[in-house]
C-alpha cells in the first residue's frame, strides 16, 4: 500500500527550477531514500511532502490525505535540515514539550538512551554540539510515534559510531512498522538502509530503484580482476576469452575487466597455462559507480 504519492511535483525559487516533474510513490513499511548531489532539489520535495512548502503544481498525497491536512500533524514526524529550538530549553524541557503534543508519544527517556543523549538531558539546546543537536531533532522527528518519518540529512555532522548507531535506531523504527523517508548523499547509508532509492539530479528523478538494482542497471562493466601472475602471460591468452573486455598493466600487476563469470574464465586460462594469480582480488561496481554514472559526478564534490 503506498503511503505517499508524489505525481509531477514541480516547484521553482524565482527563475531557479528546483524539482521539475518528480513521481514517486512510498510503499508503507519501507525505507525509501533521495539521494542526489547538493541542490539537486532533495530538501525541496520533502518539504513540499511535509506541507512545508506549496509546489507549484503536481500533486502529494500523504496517507490519502494533502499535505497541510491537520490530521497528518500526529502521524507524520518531521526531522529537517538545520532544524532550530530555543537556546535556553534544556533537551529533557523539549522532548517533554514535544511528547505533550501528541496523543500517543513514545517514552522520550528510552529515545534519549537510544540516540545517546541520557546524559545531555539537562544541557540547553545552545550549548549541544552539531552532532547532539542532529540526535536531538531525530528524537523530536520520532517521539510522536508517528506513521511516517521524515528525515533530512539523517547522519550528516555525525562521527562515524554515532552514524552507526543511528542506522541501527532507525532500522529498529522500520522493524517496528513505521515508513520512513531519508533524505542522503552518503552512499553507504542509502546502501545499508534504503529498500529503495529515487536518485534526484538537476530536480529530477534520473533513478527509482533498490539499492542492487541502481548498481545493476548503471553497471556496464560489471567486474575487475587485479592480480600477479606467477609466470609472464601473454595479453591475449585474456582479451581472447568472451568474458573480458579490458586489459592493462601495472608493474608486475595485471588488471582485467569484463562481465559474466570473468572470474571463472580467468582463472581457468591461468590453470592451463600453469600460471598461479598471486594477490587476486575481485572488485564488483558499487552504489558509488552507480551514483557516478546517474549524476556525472562524484558523490564526494558534493557532500557537505
Ligand atoms: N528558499 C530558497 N530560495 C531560493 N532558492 C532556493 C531555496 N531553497 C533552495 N533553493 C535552490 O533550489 C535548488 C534545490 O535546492 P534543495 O535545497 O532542494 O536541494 P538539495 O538537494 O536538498 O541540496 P542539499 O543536498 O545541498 O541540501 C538549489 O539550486 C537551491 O539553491
Amino acid at each position: 500500500m503506498a503511503v505517499i504519492e508524489v505525481k509531477n511535483l514541480s516547484k521553482r525559487y524565482g527563475d531557479t527550477v528546483a524539482v521539475r516533474d518528480v513521481s514517486f510513490t512510498v510503499e508503507s513499511g519501507e525505507i525509501f531514500g533521495i539521494l542526489g548531489p547538493n541542490g539537486a532539489g532533495k530538501t525541496t520535495t520533502v518539504e513540499c511532502i511535509a506541507g512545508l512548502r506549496a509546489p507549484d503544481s503536481g500533486t502529494i498525497t500523504v496517507l490519502g490525505r494533502e499535505p497541510r491536512d491537520r490530521a497528518l500533524r500526529t502521524q507524520v514526524g518531521v526531522q529537517l535540515q538545520e532544524s532550530e529550538l530555543q537556546e535556553k530549553l534544556t533537551v529533557r524541557e523539549s522532548l517533554e514539550l514535544y511528547s505533550a503534543f501528541y496523543p500517543d508519544p513514545a517514552d522520550w527517556r528510552r529515545l534519549a538512551g537510544d540516540l545517546g543523549l541520557d546524559e545531555k538531558l539537562n544541557t540547553h539546546f545552545g550549548k549541544l554540539s552539531g552532532g547532539q543537536k542532529q540526535r536531538l531533532s531525530i528524537a523530536l522527528a520520532l517521539i510522536g510515534n508517528p506513521r511516517i518519518a521524515i528525515l533530512d540529512e539523517l547522519t550528516t555532522g555525525l562521527d562515524p559510531q554515532a552514524r552507526r548507531d543511528t542506522w541501527e535506531l532507525i532500522a529498529g523504527v522500520r522493524d517496528r512498522g513505521v515508513t520512513l523517508l531519508l533524505v542522503t548523499h552518503f552512499m553507504e547509508e542509502a546502501e545499508r538502509l534504503c529498500d529503495r532509492i529515487a536518485v534526484i539530479d538537476h530536480g529530477e528523478v534520473v533513478a527509482l530503484n533498490t539499492p542492487a538494482g541502481l548498481v545493476e542497471q548503471t553497471a556496464t562493466e560489471d567486474q575487475t580482476i587485479r592480480f600477479r601472475p606467477s609466470a609472464p602471460i601473454a595479453d591475449e591468452l585474456l582479451t581472447g576469452l568472451p568474458e573480458v573486455s579490458r586489459v592493462s598493466r601495472q608493474g608486475d600487476r595485471i588488471e582485467v575487466t569484463g562481465t559474466g563469470n570473468l572470474l571463472h574464465a580467468v582463472t581457468s586460462v591461468l590453470a592451463v597455462n600453469g600460471i598461479v594469480a598471486v594477490e587476486l582480488r575481485l572488485e564488483q561496481a558499487t552504489l558509488d559507480d552507480a551514483f557516478v554514472r546517474l549524476t556525472g559526478r562524484p558523490e564526494e564534490e558534493h557532500s557537505s
